[in-house]
């Protein structure tokens, strides 16, 4: 079937010789070529400080792709057609007179996507070098996170950008909403009659989110080290995922419609405060460790490390949602870098039946589980009871799932990148998969409190060994309830 293009556009990239516009961007506008959706009028700008030679910097970005995009994706007749879209600016994005080269590039282009892969303290003098030129007027915005390193710097960036730009032309991403198998949590909880009836206190007993990186710090520690696990992944991602497993039903599939629902969750979670700290929230630190056979360094002894730092690379946590639905349902988030296997997974836990019959022994067994797998190796399997096979098993039970593995299911069908997705959408003037304004607020306001505890509280990260699930206390943090992290750990 051929893919039906989006209306034209001029698609200008602030930071386009960042490690994110490089690594991530370009090839996904690549791929959105690659699968036939860009018009041919559509344009893209490359917006960078360096100055120099236009085909430098062009070959630079075509090195990249090569480096990037998976060889059998990689099709030379696409790649030329993507450079032929491509122009460099040389621009400094704090000169206010650099802008008017800008807005001759742009023209009399009717849309304008401007992408902001820069850090969140240029987003203001961005904005007003748009508005000076006239630019600001028809341009979508793509804000990257983080925005803000709290909720007062949150709102003062969101309050720069919006002097400028409506909230329905401000695009702020969180990559884990353009994930596929994150869209399908809507598409598993609201066209499925089956899961919404059981989908509350009643019926679940506890919800884990896992996201586990293998990664360590990738060269960012500068910016890592402002801002840590909290900051860089629960603040956003799961606490996005947090929303999608825990809200309601939506009206319809509108973006603000499902950005209330989202938000309701955000001020319903329970604030932790610095007295419950020591039960609810673990922070940890990976030191020297082994990760598939190969040592790897600890935090403190990564590139351009300091030699002494508080910052954590691992939290778990225990939230509570004080809502009709989820009243003593508890949430346990976790996430680390250096874990033994990049696994980003969603457990629902079900109650056991209310009366039960079989073996003793067997009862430990008992209780559905849904897992989704949001990546590697993209499934959902439901965890069902059943009987042993064989004339000697009598009435012994076992657990089995019945799996939906993506790649084997549906095997065409290749699963995109999320700013793949991403970029389409905003592309598309499709709002649904990027965050609200109050939605990164209400996120900031309940992670402030948490980070005001930690800095009452004074102690310093557990030490935990790269290559391990974090430090013990995080096992502890969840047998307390007598229940235990899942999978083979
Ligand atoms: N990298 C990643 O994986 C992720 C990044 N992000 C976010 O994306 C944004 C970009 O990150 P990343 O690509 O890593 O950052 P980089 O520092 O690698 O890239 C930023 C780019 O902006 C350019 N730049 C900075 N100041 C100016 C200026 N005054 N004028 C013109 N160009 C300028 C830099 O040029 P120069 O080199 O000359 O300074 C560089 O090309 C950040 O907000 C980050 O938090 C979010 C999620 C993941
Ligand atoms: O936003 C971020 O996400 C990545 C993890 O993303 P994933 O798609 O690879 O799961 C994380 O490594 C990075 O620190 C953070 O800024």
């Amino acid at each position: 079937m051929t893919a039906t293009p989006v209306e034209p556009c001029t698609f200008a990239l602030f930071g386009a010789l960042g490690d994110l516009a490089l690594r991530k961007l370009f090839p996904a506008l690549y791929q959105l070529d690659r699968a036939g959706l860009l018009c041919p009028d559509t344009r893209l700008l490359a917006l960078a400080r360096d100055a120099g030679e236009e085909s430098r910097h062009l070959a630079t970005i075509a090195e990249h792709l090569r480096r990037h995009v998976p060889g059998a994706e990689l099709d030379e007749g696409v790649l030329q057609r993507f450079l032929g879209r491509l122009d460099y600016l040389s621009m400094d994005f704090l000169q206010p007179g650099d802008y008017a080269a800008l807005a001759d590039r742009v023209g009399a282009a009717e849309r304008l996507i401007a992408y902001f892969a820069t850090a969140a303290a240029l987003y203001e003098p961005i904005c007003a070098g748009l508005a000076e030129v006239g630019l600001a007027g028809r341009a979508r915005v793509v804000l990257e996170k983080p925005i803000g390193h709290d909720l007062a710097s949150s709102r003062k960036v969101n309050d720069a950008v919006a002097r400028h730009f409506p909230e329905d032309r401000t695009y702020r991403i969180d990559h884990y909403l353009g994930k596929e198998t994150v869209q399908n949590l809507i598409a598993l909880r609201f066209a499925n009659s089956l899961f919404e009836t059981q989908w509350n206190q009643n019926h679940i007993s506890h919800v884990e989110i896992t996201v586990a990186e293998q990664v360590g710090i990738e060269g960012r520690w500068g910016y890592f080290d402002k801002a840590g696990q909290l900051r860089d992944m629960i603040q956003n991602h799961l606490l996005q995922l947090l929303c999608l497993i825990a809200m309601d039903p939506p009206g319809d599939l509108s973006a603000d419609s499902i950005r209330d629902e989202k938000v309701k969750v955000l001020k319903a979670l329970a604030p932790i405060d610095a007295a419950q700290l020591s039960q609810q929230v673990v922070r940890g630190q990976y030191v020297a460790g082994n990760i598939l056979g190969k040592s790897v360094p600890g935090y403190l002894e990564e590139d351009n490390a300091n030699a002494q730092s508080d910052t954590e690379t691992f939290v778990a946590l225990r939230a509570e949602i004080r809502n009709w639905r989820w009243a003593g349902v508890p949430f346990y988030l976790r996430t680390g870098k250096r874990m033994p296997q990049k696994l980003s997974q969603i457990v629902i836990h079900f109650k056991a039946p209310p009366h039960y019959i079989f073996a003793e022994e067997q009862r430990p067994l008992i209780g559905n589980k849904l897992i989704i797998r949001l990546q590697p190796n993209e499934s959902i399997a439901l965890q069902v009871m059943t009987k042993e096979q064989g004339l000697d098993k009598g009435m012994q039970l076992r657990s089995g799932p019945l799996q939906l593995n993506f790649s084997d299911t549906y095997r065409s069908a290749r699963i995109p990148d999320a700013y793949e997705r991403l970029l389409l959408e905003v592309m598309k003037g499709n709002q649904n998969l990027f965050v609200r304004k109050d939605e990164i607020e209400y996120a900031w306001r309940w992670c402030d409190r948490l980070i005001a505890g930690w800095r009452l509280q004074g102690e310093a990260p557990k030490p935990y060994a790269a290559g391990s699930w974090g430090p013990l206390s995080s096992i502890a943090l969840i047998t307390r309830d007598g229940r235990s992290w899942y999978g083979d750990f």
